[in-house]
Formats: C-alpha cells, sequence, structure tokens
C-alpha cells in the first residue's frame, strides 16, 4: 500500500503500553498534493492520553533504574531501525505532509541523528563534588530523570519533532506520551512501530492520536503524573499551554515560532548569498520555524542581489514531492495557501512589487495546496508579510541603509528564533552576531540545524534548547546531596 516495501510502518491507532489502540470512531489523513485519502486513523481523546500517562508512569522508574548503556543500547539499535527503513518513512512522510522525498530523507536522517547523539550523551550524564564550607560535611550533586514527559508536535516535521524530543527523554531515563499534529499522524506512529520492534520496553514510548487536541494536551499539561511538558509549534499555542502547565508547575521547553531576518551586506559574497537563501527559504516550501521569513539588502547591492534572486527562484519546479525532480511541494492544507494569498495581497496593497513567480499548472491550481514561490520587492518591515511567519515560499525584500539599521529593523519582532547574515568582514561578524536578539545565528551558512547545535529561541519563540550536550538538561533534575558528621 502507499508504495512502502514494509507495510506494517503504516499504523492506524495509538500506541499504548507497547500495543495498538484502535478504536471505531476515525478521522481521515490526506494527501496535500492530491487530496488522496491515505489511511483512516482511531480518533482518540483524553482517556487514551490518560491511560498512556498512567503506563509511562508505572514503566518510568524502571527504565530510569537501567544502566545507562542499557538505555544508550536500545536507543542506537531504534536508530539502526529507522536509517535501516528510511526510505518507507520518507515515502510515509511526503504522502501525508508534502515536502520533496530528498527532503522527507534528509528529515529520517536528522530524526535518527538526534537518537545517536542522545544515545552518545546517556552514558554521560555526570554529577559534581563540591568543596565542603566545614570539614564535617561532603557536598555532592547528582542529575535524574524528570520523570514522566508530555510532548505535542507539529505537522511541518511530523518525525523529526517528536524524535527531538523523544531522544533525549528515553537517555535521560524519562518515559514519553507524545501527541502528533493530525495532519500528520503516520510519520509518528511508523517510529513507534519501530520502537515496538527493538523491545523498548512497554510504557516508556507512547503516541495518542486524535483530533481533539485540546482534550489530548490538557491531559499532557495537567495529568499529575506527568512531569514535563515539551511543545513545538506556534506561538499561539505554545501560550495557551504553558499556561495550563503553570497550574501543576510542570517543568517545559517551548520550541515556538519564528520571523528571521536574512542580511546581506554590501561586502558580502552575493553569489554565496544566494545560494544560502534559497536553502535558508524554500526548504519544506517555507513552512519551517527558521525559514528566512524578512531579507534585508544593503541598498548598495540591492538590485543585483535582487536580479539574481529572481533568476535562481525561477528555476524552481513546483510539484508532488514524490516527483523526483521536484524542489517545491504543496503547502499542508487550504488554509494554509489562503493565509499566505492573504499575506501577499495585503503587502502589494501596502506598497510591495511583485518581482517574480513561477507558474501553477492547471492541476496545480485545481487540486493540492500548492502556492508558487514569489519575490516581492519595496517590502518595509511594518508591511504584512515582516509582521508576521510566512510559513510559505515567499521572499520578501526590504533594503537597508547601514549595520545600525539592519540590526535594528532585523531585531524589530517579537520573536527571537534564527536569525542570518552574510558577510565578509570579521570585525562586523562579531559586532552583529552579538547584537542580533535571536537564539540561534548563522553566517555565510544558510543551514544551521543539527543534533551537535543547540536548536531554540529567546523571546516569543521560546525556551529550552534541542540537541547538543545542553538538551540533556531540559529531562533531568539537578540533586544537592549535603553528607554531615563526616567527621566523626
Ligand atoms: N521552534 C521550533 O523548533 C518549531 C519547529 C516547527 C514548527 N514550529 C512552529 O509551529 C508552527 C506551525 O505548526 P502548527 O501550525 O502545527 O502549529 P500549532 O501550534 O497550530 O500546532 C502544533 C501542535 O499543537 C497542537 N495543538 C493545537 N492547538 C492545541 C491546543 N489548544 N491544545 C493542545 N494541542 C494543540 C496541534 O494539534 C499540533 O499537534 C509555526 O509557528 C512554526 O514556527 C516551531
Ligand atoms: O521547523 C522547524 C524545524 O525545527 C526546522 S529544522 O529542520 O530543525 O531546521
Amino acid at each position: 500500500m502507499h508504495g512502502l516495501s514494509d507495510n506494517a510502518l503504516l499504523q492506524k491507532g495509538s500506541f499504548i503500553n507497547g500495543r495498538w489502540e484502535v478504536s471505531a470512531d476515525t478521522f481521515e489523513v490526506r494527501n496535500p498534493a492530491n487530496g488522496q485519502l491515505l489511511a483512516e486513523i482511531s480518533n482518540h481523546g483524553a482517556e487514551a492520553a490518560t491511560a498512556a500517562v498512567e503506563a509511562a508512569y508505572q514503566a518510568q522508574k524502571a527504565w530510569a533504574a537501567l544502566p545507562a548503556a542499557k538505555r544508550a543500547e536500545t536507543l542506537m539499535a531504534w536508530h539502526d531501525e529507522m536509517l535501516a527503513h528510511q526510505e518507507d518513512l520518507a515515502r510515509l512522510l511526503t504522502l501525508e505532509q508534502g515536502k520533496p522525498l530528498a527532503e522527507a530523507r534528509g528529515e529520517i536522517a536528522y530524526g535518527a541523528s538526534y537518537i545517536k547523539w542522545f544515545s552518545e550523551e546517556a552514558v554521560r550524564i555526570y554529577g559534581d563534588t563540591i568543596p565542603a564550607p566545614s570539614g564535617d560535611k561532603r557536598l555532592l550533586v547528582i542529575k535524574q530523570p524528570v520523570g514522566v514527559v508530555g510532548s505535542i508536535t507539529p505537522w511541518n516535521f511530523p518525525n523529526a519533532m517528536m524524535v527531538r524530543k523523544a531522544a533525549p527523554a528515553l537517555a535521560a531515563g524519562c518515559t514519553f506520551v507524545a501527541k502528533p499534529a493530525s495532519e500528520t499522524p503516520l510519520s509518528a506512529l511508523a517510529v513507534a512501530e519501530l520502537a515496538r520492534r527493538v523491545g523498548l520496553p512497554d510504557g516508556v514510548f507512547n503516541v495518542v492520536v486524535g483530533t481533539d487536541s485540546a482534550a489530548i494536551g490538557k491531559v499532557l499539561t495537567q495529568h499529575p503524573k506527568i512531569s514535563k511538558f515539551s511543545f513545538t509549534g506556534s506561538t499561539a499555542t505554545g501560550s495557551k499551554l504553558l499556561a495550563q502547565c503553570a497550574e501543576g508547575i510542570k517543568r517545559t521547553s517551548m520550541e515556538l515560532g519564528g520571523n528571521a531576518p536574512f542580511i546581506v551586506f554590501d561586502d558580502a559574497d552575493l553569489d554565496a548569498a544566494i545560494e544560502g537563501l534559497m536553502a535558508a527559504k524554500f526548504r519544506n516550501a517555507g513552512q519551517t520555524c527558521v525559514c528566512s521569513n524578512r531579507v534585508f539588502v544593503q541598498q548598495g547591492v540591492y538590485d543585483a542581489f535582487a536580479e539574481k534572486l529572481a533568476k535562481a527562484v525561477a528555476e524552481l519546479t513546483v510539484g508532488d514531492g514524490l516527483v523526483e525532480e521536484t524542489k517545491i511541494g504543496p503547502l499542508i492544507n487550504e488554509a494554509a495557501v489562503e493565509k499566505v494569498s492573504d499575506l501577499v495581497s495585503q503587502s502589494l496593497s501596502q506598497g510591495a512589487s511583485r518581482l517574480g513567480s513561477v507558474s501553477l499548472s492547471a492541476e496545480q491550481q485545481a487540486r493540492g495546496f500548492y502556492y508558487p514561490p514569489t519575490v516581492l520587492t519595496g517590502v518595509s518591515n511594518a508591511m504584512a508579510l515582516a509582521r508576521n511567519e510566512i510559513f510559505g515560499p515567499v521572499v520578501p525584500l526590504i533594503p537597508f541603509e547601514d549595520e545600525a539599521d539592519a540590526i535594528a529593523q532585523a531585531n524589530d519582532s517579537e520573536f527571537g528564533l534564527a536569525a542570518y547574515f552574510y558577510s565578509r568582514d570579521i570585525g562586523r561578524v562579531f559586532r552583529v552576531s552579538e547584537a542580533l536578539e535571536y537564539g540561534m545565528v548563522a553566517v555565510n551558512e544558510g543551514i544551521l540545524s543539527n543534533a551537535a547545535a543547540p536548536f531554540g529561541g529567546v523571546k516569543a519563540s521560546g525556551h529550552g534548547r534541542e540537541g547538543s550536550k545542553y538538551g540533556l538538561d531540559d529531562y533531568l533534575d539537578i540533586k544537592y546531596l549535603c553528607l554531615g558528621g563526616m567527621d566523626k
């Protein structure tokens, strides 16, 4: 079915306590490229989420008591299975989310790299001894898993966003209850099937699927046996869920929305900047949290850069992600197309101009949720495209005068996730990197994400870090031990 080699990877129920649970009530998953029905998935809610949390709680102490090397071994087996089934996982991902197959393959490898990274970190959860203030004491610090983790993730990276949380959680000795987006549950369920095959103990990793995200979310943010909630999604939803977590003083990680500036100084290598922008903007048809959202170009190179960019964008092929030549797949749904269209219309009415665009075929206009890659010039930081996360293949070009102007405009946003700039001046590289109010800054580079790096934002883009040596801290509690009477 659906061209899979291993049809058992297409699961349709929730994965709770090591078992597949199905319900008569179902919801549809459809291909955004053509509306094809892919599967009817069990529509679970609060009851299933509660059962998953209880199972995770029962499993957590035994999982944490395993030697870290044993947890690491199981995680690596999970990693190996993901790569062994990379093609099927990528195909499922493209079918339900729409991104080109090559990008989907990349997402599977990216997700697996977090499992590998944290299988290696699992055996390096060190504590401290602290010089005591008096001879009768010894001071120690140990780190312990926070407990049961609830997780909710978005549709744009349906494999990697969930795995990027599960890997450190399980490595730390926590257990995990995930709710994927109902637009794209198949990828999460396939990962759960691989977890079952490698022998993750029952209850350690659970996936609950359903359309009543609020009901499931209430359990994952407020159940007494939930210790930590980790969310990736929009800032609006993150804010709601953070408030729900506050009632029970849950630990949280929030990976939220972005509005990335991409700054091209007049001393930049323009061809390198074009290459970097094409990567930073058009990945997943512009539907990533770190996509460049506002492109600031210094006046002296504005026209030359705009001309080069228009040529590069005109080469982009739009189509079904399963077609190897496709570079730009569909957006996730009709509402996403309408949102991008509205932002472009508003900005044009506010004075922007359309420099270039790619034509959609009659079929693409009739079926699927396609939006043509588009370049707009004469945009200002006050226009709708600059004030909102576009989440589509649209590039607004905004001119700037000098370094101070670029920094001021780039920082004029409530978001603070990723920022990019191109300059060959080492003094400018340090001045601008330090002045930008973002959690991540890429210099002369368009792709900054990898498992070794601390991924996360500041301001309305959230808190916490995923990946890197810092990533485990989000799933560990620090315990201070004070040993007295040591002089007797
Ligand atoms: N910072 C990051 O790492 C990162 C990564 C990917 C996406 N994002 C952000 O996610 C957004 C796009 O994803 P989206 O449209 O799916 O976001 P969204 O916030 O609408 O949905 C995210 C998840 O939250 C669930 N959800 C929605 N409302 C809920 C509620 N009231 N209670 C519980 N769960 C609820 C959804 O079902 C989905 O699983 C963009 O803003 C993007 O920037 C951020
Ligand atoms: O959309 C958000 C993802 O975190 C993007 S990335 O693949 O991690 O760069």
